[in-house]
């Protein structure tokens, strides 16, 4: 049975990332590595954005190989036992470790249609199929209007293909952005040929005669309505892949619930990235962040610390996107129910947003402002009470 100093399940971001950061402190010790995906860690942001721009493919990779680290891919964690330090994979191979990292990640939510003509974008896998599908098809449905809806349509658009986003909220973005800049992209999206349709739920998807007909149900009027399209791509949020930690009895709340050190109910288990969920003093509240960021950040602490530094977590969630050319970087918690208070300069095409929460400021939203992240995390950190009303001109 083989056995590893430290073993890591998950072959994303965040597992590379943990490798990394047990390599800066152990050079020596041995890491094995269980993947899901057949694939070595790649990066997932160009996915929806560089590689439809040109980018090249060669360039996602993350070289963990070179790490001396034993990959076992195409794998699935299935069991985990805690008592004997153990790990059975789908395969029928047991491994026992000292340490254990879960770096499980989430699985895409589906609909309760539309079956394998769906692509839930996620992966390098989903990637190659809809680029393959762009070659030869021209219509596509975009069902969501989060990341991956608003970053595929735009991806879509700008190469050619005709774009219909269809999601449930009022505007693209609208659970980050505050309303007006929510509505503006409904216009600019249009404005660069996507057929927009907010308010809309899909409520069917079916194959007819080599087509896909997708039913919408306006969320006001009720109204049903039928669309015709060639492919349909769906990004409508993910789960986190827990089922392992709560069937080894771990503690499980959205999320792996982890300690400062990122300790999953044992002192030698670890979770990090898009499934766990934890503290940050800074927000006062346990979040749980599917970013690239929070993956390197996250993932990087808990390696160190699972190759014996032992320091908290306590980074502030970053993230950014490109749509069209248009681009922005986000710090913090940057939920659109919270109060916002926005200042644009030129309304709409450049500002920031603050999100506030308990009179302090808990996310900035720099709206085609760049190099003020660092400013945003001071303002987040503050512990004072803050009157909106001085926020303008701020950062
Ligand atoms: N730039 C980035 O940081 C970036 C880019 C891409 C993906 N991601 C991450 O990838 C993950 C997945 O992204 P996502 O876009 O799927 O999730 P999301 O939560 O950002 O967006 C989900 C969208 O789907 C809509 N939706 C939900 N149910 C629906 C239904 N039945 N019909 C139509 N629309 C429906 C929601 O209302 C929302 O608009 C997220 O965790 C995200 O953070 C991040």
């Amino acid at each position: 049975m083989p056995h590893y100093d430290y073993l890591i399940i998950g072959g994303g971001m965040t597992a590379d990332a943990a490798i990394r950061g047990i390599r800066e402190i152990d050079t020596e010790g041995s890491v094995g590595l269980i993947g899901a995906e057949t694939q070595p860690p790649y990066n997932r942001p160009p996915l929806s954005k560089g590689l439809w721009k040109g980018k090249s493919i060669d360039r996602i990779w993350r070289k963990t190989e070179e790490r001396g680290v034993d990959l076992r891919l195409g794998r699935t964690a299935s069991r985990l036992d805690l008592a004997a330090k153990r790990v059975a994979d789908d395969q029928g191979t047991s491994y026992t470790f000292n340490k254990l990292l879960l770096a499980t990640g989430g699985t895409p939510r589906r609909l309760p249609f539309g079956g394998d003509d769906v692509i839930y974008f996620r992966t390098l896998e989903d990637y190659h199929r809809l680029r393959a599908l762009s070659g030869e098809k021209r219509r596509f449905a975009v069902i969501g209007g989060g990341f991956i809806g608003s970053e595929v349509a735009a991806a879509l658009a700008t190469n050619g293909k005709e774009a219909i986003m269809a999601f449930p909220e009022e505007g693209v973005g609208a659970r980050l952005f505050p309303r007006d800049l929510s509505l503006f992209l409904n216009d600019y999206y249009r404005q660069r040929g996507v057929e927009v349709l907010p308010g809309q739920q899909v409520i069917d998807l079916r194959r007819e005669d080599g087509r896909l007909l997708m039913t919408l149900r306006d969320g006001s009027t009720g109204q049903e309505s039928t669309i015709a399209v060639d492919a349909a791509v769906a990004g409508i949020g993910i789960e986190p892949n827990v089922a392992l930690a709560e069937d080894a009895g771990l503690p499980v709340e959205n999320g792996i619930l982890v300690n400062e050190r990122l300790q999953a109910g044992s002192p030698d288990v670890y979770a990090g990235g898009d499934v766990a969920n934890f503290y940050n003093p800074a927000l006062d509240r346990r979040l749980r962040v599917e970013h690239e960021d929070n993956a390197n950040t996250m993932g990087m602490r808990a390696g160190r610390n699972m190759a014996g530094e032992d320091l908290p977590y306590h980074h502030l969630p970053f993230f950014y996107s490109d749509l069209f050319d248009l681009g922005y970087e986000a710090v913090g918690e940057t939920d659109s129910r919270l109060e916002t208070v926005a200042d644009w300069s030129e309304p709409n095409r450049q500002g920031v947003v603050y999100y506030l929460r308990d009179a302090r400021v808990r996310g900035v939203l720099l709206w085609n402002v760049w190099e003020k992240v660092d400013a945003a995390r001071e303002l987040i950190a503050q512990p004072s009470p803050i009157e909106p009303q001085t926020l303008k001109g701020r950062l």
